[in-house]
This record gives C-alpha cells, structure tokens and sequence, in this order.
C-alpha cells in the first residue's frame, strides 16, 4: 500500500547508515515477537506484550521503507502511519512487561517457599530419612484443604510399634534403631509415590494417602499386614499396631488424634499382636 502512494528513491539517495540502523531495530522487533511467542503461556499479559512488539514491528517496517521510497509532501497520513503506531506499542509493552514482571514474582515467591521447605534438614529425620512430625502436621493441613475443596477422599494409616521401649531395653538401643530403618523402608517400599509416610514420634509412623477411601485404604492396610506379618515372625520382635482411618476431620491435629484413638481401640480389642484395623 505504501509503495502505492510515493514512488522509489533512486540508490544514489539511499541512506546506508539509516538503512542498517533501522533495518537492524526491525529485526530485533521482530526477534522480541518470536521469543514472546515461543516462550510465553497464552494469556491476558503474553497479549499485551504481542500486539505491542507487533505495532513496533509495524512502526520500524514503515520506518524502513521510508529510506526506498519517497512520498509526497501533501501525503501526511504515511507520517502518522509511521509515527503512531511505535508510542502505542509502547505502551502496550510496557503495560505487558509491568504484568509479567508480577507474574514471574508470584512465581518465585512460590519456588522459595517449597525451596525453603526442601532445604530445611530438620524436617528430615535423620535415622530413618523419612519426613518428621512438622512436615506431616503441614502436609496433613494442605491435603485435608484440597481434598475437601475437591471433595475427594483422604485416608491415614498409622503404624505404632507396642512396648518399644521394653523392645530396647532387652535387645539394646542399636537393635531398636535397625527395626525402625526397616520398618521405614519397608513402608517406603511398599506405599505409592504419591503417599507421604512421615515418623510422626519415636516409635509411630503415619502415612498420607491422597486420593484414597476408606476401601482402598483397607487393602493398603492388608497389602502392608502381610508384608509386617514377616518381620513379627520373630518372637523377640516387637508387636506392631496398624490402623487406617479415613479423614472427615477439617484439622490435621484432629485428624490424627482420631487415627490415635483408632490405635488405642485397636490395641483394646486385640491380644499383643500383629496389625489391626481401625
Ligand atoms: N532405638 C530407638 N528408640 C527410640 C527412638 N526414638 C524413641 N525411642 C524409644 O521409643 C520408646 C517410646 O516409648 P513409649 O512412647 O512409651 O512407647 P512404647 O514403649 O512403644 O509404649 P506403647 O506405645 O504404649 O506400647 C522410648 O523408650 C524411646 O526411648 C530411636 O530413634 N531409636
């Protein structure tokens, strides 16, 4: 349309300078567009910062051509064709950087949060490398959060170890530390990626089951009996307690107080043992 209204400028009069200067912003116009595009999720912020670049690519074409080809005086419309489009880009990319910009700090707010909750070893425990009661206590609150906004089932199993401390006195602390490891990888073997088995005290450990009803929670909790079954062949082994609840409780504190008391009953009903159902 341009070439339409003005006419080419003979070579003598091209301006070598202007035309690598300008031609050069244009390409790199063009670069900002095909890096947004590329990089950048659909949305509200990645639309600001296109239609700006591609205004400015507009703005920097017309410029660019300006050096080929000659229009006449009275023409003023190619002047504003150049010259309004680039402020308006702009504009448009300013207000798109200002919006990534928020983006990318809610972003890293979030990873220096889960950073931080990674880096912090205390929350590891160090003899079994299993998670530790704070970590179940943030877990159990974030999941019974989502599960219930979700309406999907959540479900607990709790392993107590009965008379641990009589265990340690007739066996030794060494021999007592070497049953919680292989109860630990016992639990970490045998429970799915997706579940988060925590020490939750000395001698009890908690599984978090998302996604799982009380059904399903019942065969884990088989699943897992047979498997403990063999490590109580021994009868200087301690006795173990493995209950399973299904959470409804809106409190992790509540949560696993009720999973407690499901321990106690259990340990009620049932001679010294190996595991039990809730
Ligand atoms: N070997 C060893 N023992 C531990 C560790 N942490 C805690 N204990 C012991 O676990 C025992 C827990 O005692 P209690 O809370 O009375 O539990 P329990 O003896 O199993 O009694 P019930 O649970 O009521 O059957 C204590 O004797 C602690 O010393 C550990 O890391 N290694």
């Amino acid at each position: 349309m341009a070439v339409s209204f003005g006419s080419l400028k003979p070579v003598q009069l091209f301006d070598t300078l202007d035309i690598l200067g300008e031609g050069t912003t244009l390409l790199v116009a063009c670069l900002w567009l095909g890096l947004i595009i590329s990089s950048r999720p659909a949305g509200p912020v990645t639309e600001w910062l296109y239609y700006g670049s591609l205004l400015l690519m507009y703005s920097y074409f017309l410029d660019l051509l300006d050096e080929f080809i000659r229009y006449p005086d009275t023409l003023r419309l190619m002047s504003w064709l150049e010259s309004l489009p680039a402020p308006v880009g702009m504009l448009l990319l300013t207000y798109g950087l200002v919006g990534w910009h928020r983006e990318q700090r809610s972003i890293d707010r979030q990873l220096r949060g889960r950073e931080l909750f990674l880096r912090d070893h205390h929350l590891i425990d160090p003899l079994t490398q299993l998670y530790g009661a704070d970590y179940l206590h943030a877990v159990l609150g974030r999941e019974i959060a989502l599960h219930r906004s979700q309406h999907k089932p959540l479900s607990l199993l709790l392993l107590d170890i009965d008379d641990f401390a009589g265990f340690n006195r007739r066996c030794g602390i060494a021999a007592g530390d070497n049953y919680l490891g292989q109860l630990s990888e016992l639990l970490s073997s045998q429970l799915r990626h997706s579940d988060v088995i925590c020490r939750y005290s000395g001698d009890r450990f908690v599984a978090v089951l998302p996604d799982t009803s009380d059904v399903q929670a019942q065969i884990m909790r088989q699943h897992l009996q047979q498997h403990l079954s063999m490590l109580c062949k021994d009868d200087n082994q301690p006795q173990l307690t493995l209950v399973c609840s299904s959470v409804s409780q809106s409190s992790a504190a509540a949560a696993l107080q009720a999973a407690l008391n499901a321990v106690t009953t259990a340990r009620r009903q049932h001679a010294p043992l190996t595991v039990q159902n809730a």
